[in-house]
């Protein structure tokens, strides 16, 4: 399934790629205002910080959400107190856009982060000119060549990367890197299969001064409270968003 998900992202980027040409994109990347410290924001603080996540769909869930106005999620998780906003950019599965990030990112101040299947420059580049402040590398989905050269590339282009892992292979793997904020995914994606306890399994691997993000399965007070208790500084929480009331249920989750 991933590997599906990363080779149809790869394709229609491919056919983008026939309209706007890397050449241009790069320049497009070059030219955006410089990206937004999303480290800095998203860095370990009193309270546990959220990425909330602009999620229509997802193959695991099925429809989540119509979200006919992505900018105005986005405006309400900021007022709810997310410290980033995520935005699925893949348009197969999970039914985003680059014009859903390119209008969220109009409407907020908050760090952006392009989530996606990237395993080419093209898509880092187009993450950048969308005006993104963080992009997401997903270690299983890459070899280790490939995972360097995107992170190396995001990085000099301003973005933060969030190396998403889900095995302590992956996570080895992400620090090898450098990485200063990374993800551990309950759910894997080749199975789809969700393991509450990976974020607890694999956090006392990862170095104090990198920055910890629990990803998916939260879905109310108390799973934020295990991830924090855990040493999550951040968590990434989409679902239960998009499917309750945000700016409350955002609230909510804060108030642990
Ligand atoms: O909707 P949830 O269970 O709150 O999960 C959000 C986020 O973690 C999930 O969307 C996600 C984590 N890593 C990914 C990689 C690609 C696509 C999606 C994801």
């Amino acid at each position: 399934m991933l590997a599906d998900l990363t080779a149809g992202a790869a394709q229609d980027a491919l056919a983008r790629q026939e309209a706007v040409s890397l050449a241009d994109v790069e320049a497009q990347a070059l030219a955006a205002p410089p990206a937004l410290d999303a480290l800095s924001a998203l860095s370990r603080g009193d309270r546990v910080k959220v990425i909330a996540e602009v999620k229509r769909a997802s193959p695991s869930r099925g429809h989540l959400a119509e979200i006919a106005d992505p900018a105005g999620l986005a405006a309400d998780y900021e007022r709810g107190g997310a410290s980033a906003i995520s935005v699925l950019t893949e348009g197969r599965r999970f039914k985003g856009s680059l014009d859903d990030l390119r209008s969220v990112r109009d409407r907020v101040v908050l760090p952006v982060l392009r989530k996606d299947f990237v395993s080419m420059p093209y898509q880092v580049f187009e993450a950048r000119a969308a005006r993104a402040d963080l992009v997401l590398l997903i270690v299983a989905a890459l070899d280790q060549k490939t995972l360097s050269e995107l992170f190396v590339l995001s990085t000099e282009l301003g973005m933060t990367t969030l190396v998403e892992t889900h095995s302590a292979d992956e996570l080895s793997r992400a620090l090898d890197l450098g990485a200063r904020l990374v993800g551990v995914n309950a759910r894997d994606l080749s199975t789809f299969e969700l393991d509450k306890t990976l974020f607890a399994q694999l956090a006392p691997s990862i170095p104090a001064d990198v920055v910890k993000v629990a990803e998916s399965a939260v879905s109310q007070p108390s799973d934020v409270a295990a991830y924090r208790e855990a040493g999550a500084d951040v968590v990434l929480i989409g679902e239960a968003l998009v499917t309750n009331d945000p700016v409350s249920t955002l609230e909510s989750f804060l108030a642990v």
